[in-house]
C-alpha cells in the first residue's frame, strides 16, 4: 500500500487524532493518492479516485462486484447535492482504503453510532473503485433536470425475450463499487446507503464475482459460467483511439456535462445453465463461435487470432455459423459499434426448482447507448443461438459524467 497521509485501515487504532477534520460535509479530509494509479504486487492498493474518467470503467476490472440503483426519496435537490458531496468525500476516503468519517469506526465517541461501518477494518483497498450513473428517471420533474437529460440517456426498449421484473430494474442513481476482495466492495455500497438513509434508498443490489472480461491486455481472459472464455474482443484500456471513438462522450456529443463520461447499460441475464451443461461441447462452441478450451475463433489456433467470417467447411457452411454469438457481436455486423464490457457472473442461491439463480450481471460502457448496445441486442435477440439458454431479467441504463477533479463532487457539472 502506499504512503500518504490520515488514517489508512490498517494503521486505524489509536490514530484518530492524525485526522484532519477539513473536509466536505464534515469528512476527514485525508490528502488524496498524489497522482497517477499506485497498483501494488498483489492487487491489494488503490486505484486514484480523481481524473478525467471515472475509476471503474477503463481501470482493470477487479474480481468482485457490488452494484447497487438507488431511488431518490426526497425531492429537494439540495438535499440530494448535499448528499452528492458527502457520498464524494467517502468515496475518496473508502478508494484509499480509509474509513469514512473524522473518526472513523473505533475511535469516535461511544455514546454515538460509529461514522464507519467497521467491517473493512484491517483490510486493504484492494483496488476499490466506484462508479456513479445517472438514470432516465433522476431527469423528471423533482430535481430540475430535465432540460439537462442527454439525448443518448434514451429508455432502452424491450428487446425480444425479455422478462424483466421491474424491482430489479431502473433506478434513479446507479454506484458500481469493484474491488478484488467482496468484504471491501460490501462494506462501500453498505457505508454508501447509510450515509444516503432518508434522501436514497436502495432500489436493488447485485453482488458479482468472477470478472467476465478483461479490460486491460495484461489482463488474462476469465472465463463465465457456460464455461468460456469471455472478454477476448473488449475494449482495453491500451486501445486509446478507440476508447475516445467508443467509450467516451466527446464534446461534439453534449450535454456539457457528460464530456469525459460514458454511458452504462446493466443487464441481468439468468443463465439457464443445468441446461447448457446437457448440451454437447460441439454445440456450445457452435453457439458461441469459439473454440472452448483455447477460445480461439472456430477454424483458428490462437485465442487473440483474428475471426475469419468468410472461412466455410467441408460442406460449404460457415465456421463460424450465422447465429453464433461472436458473429452477430462483432462489429462487422453492427456498423462498427464495440462495447466496454465489465460484467460478473452470479449465483444468488437457487430457485427452489432445483436450479441455480446463475447467470451473468452484464455491465456495457459505451459513448452513445443508441448506436450501441440498443442495436447489438437487437441483433442478438433476434437471431442470437445462446437465447435458448438466457433470459434478460433486470436491466438498467446510467449516464455516468467525467472524472471528479479534487475539490469537486460526483454530479457537480449536471447541478451547476
Ligand atoms: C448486447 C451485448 C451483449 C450481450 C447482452 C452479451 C451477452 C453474453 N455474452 C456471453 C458470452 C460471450 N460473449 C462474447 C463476445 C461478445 N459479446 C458481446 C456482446 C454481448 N454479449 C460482444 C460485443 C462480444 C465481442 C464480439 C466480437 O467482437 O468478437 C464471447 C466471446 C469472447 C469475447 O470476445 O469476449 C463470449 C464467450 C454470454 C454468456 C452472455 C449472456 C449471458
Ligand atoms: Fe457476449
Amino acid at each position: 500500500m502506499s504512503e500518504h497521509k490520515g488514517i489508512s485501515r490498517r494503521g486505524l487504532f489509536g490514530a484518530a487524532g492524525a485526522a484532519v477534520a477539513t473536509g466536505v460535509a464534515g469528512y476527514a479530509a485525508h490528502s488524496v493518492l498524489s497522482g497517477e494509479e499506485v497498483q501494488a504486487a498483489d492487487n491489494t492498493g488503490p486505484v486514484e479516485f480523481h481524473g478525467r474518467h471515472q475509476a471503474g470503467i477503463v481501470t482493470p476490472a477487479q474480481d468482485r462486484l457490488h452494484f447497487a440503483a438507488f431511488d431518490v426519496t426526497t425531492t429537494k435537490r439540495d438535499e440530494l447535492i448535499s448528499l452528492l458531496k458527502e457520498w464524494t468525500a467517502a468515496a475518496a476516503l473508502l478508494t484509499a482504503g480509509r474509513d469514512i468519517g473524522q473518526y472513523g469506526a473505533v475511535n469516535g465517541p461511544g455514546e454515538a453510532p460509529p461514522e464507519d461501518t467497521g467491517e473493512a477494518v484491517g483490510l486493504p483497498p484492494a483496488r476499490l473503485t466506484l462508479t456513479i450513473g445517472f438514470g432516465p428517471s433522476l431527469f423528471d420533474k423533482r430535481f430540475g433536470l430535465a432540460a439537462k437529460r442527454p439525448a443518448a440517456l434514451v429508455d432502452l426498449p424491450h428487446f425480444i425475450g425479455d422478462d424483466l421484473d421491474p424491482e430489479r430494474s431502473g433506478g434513479d442513481i446507479a454506484v458500481q463499487a469493484c474491488s478484488d476482495d467482496p468484504q471491501v466492495a460490501v462494506h462501500a455500497i453498505r457505508n454508501l446507503a447509510r450515509i444516503g438513509f432518508g434522501t436514497v434508498a436502495v432500489r436493488y443490489s447485485q453482488l458479482g464475482f468472477g470478472r467476465t472480461s478483461s479490460t486491460s491486455k495484461a489482463q488474462t481472459t476469465p472465463r463465465n459460467l457456460f464455461g468460456f472464455k469471455d472478454g477476448t474482443n473488449n475494449l482495453k484500456l491500451e486501445d486509446t483511439a478507440k476508447l475516445e471513438q467508443q467509450l467516451w462522450v466527446q464534446q461534439a456529443d453534449g450535454p456539457d456535462w457528460m464530456v469525459g463520461g460514458s454511458y452504462l447499460v446493466s443487464r441481468r441475464i439468468r443463465m439457464n445453465i443445468e441446461i447448457w451443461d446437457r448440451t454437447s461441447l460441439g454445440e456450445q462452441e457452435s453457439i458461441i463461435g469459439r473454440g472452448k478450451g483455447t477460445g480461439a475463433p472456430l477454424g483458428k489456433a490462437d485465442e487473440f487470432d483474428a475471426i475469419d467470417f468468410t472461412a466455410k467447411k467441408s460442406d460449404g457452411t460457415p465456421k463460424v455459423p450465422m447465429d453464433s454469438h461472436v458473429r452477430l457481436a462483432h462489429p462487422d455486423f453492427n456498423k462498427g459499434a464495440e462495447l466496454l464490457r465489465r460484467g460478473y457472473n452470479f449465483v444468488d442461491g437457487s430457485d427452489g426448482l432445483g436450479r441455480l439463480d446463475a447467470g451473468l450481471f452484464f455491465l456495457a460502457y459505451q459513448r452513445d447507448p443508441r448506436k450501441q448496445f440498443i442495436p447489438v441486442q437487437q441483433q442478438l435477440s433476434r437471431s442470437d443461438a445462446l437465447n435458448e439458454y438466457i433470459v434478460h431479467v433486470g436491466s438498467g441504463i446510467f449516464a455516468c459524467p467525467g472524472g471528479v477533479t479534487p475539490g469537486g463532487y460526483w454530479g457537480d457539472k449536471l447541478f451547476a
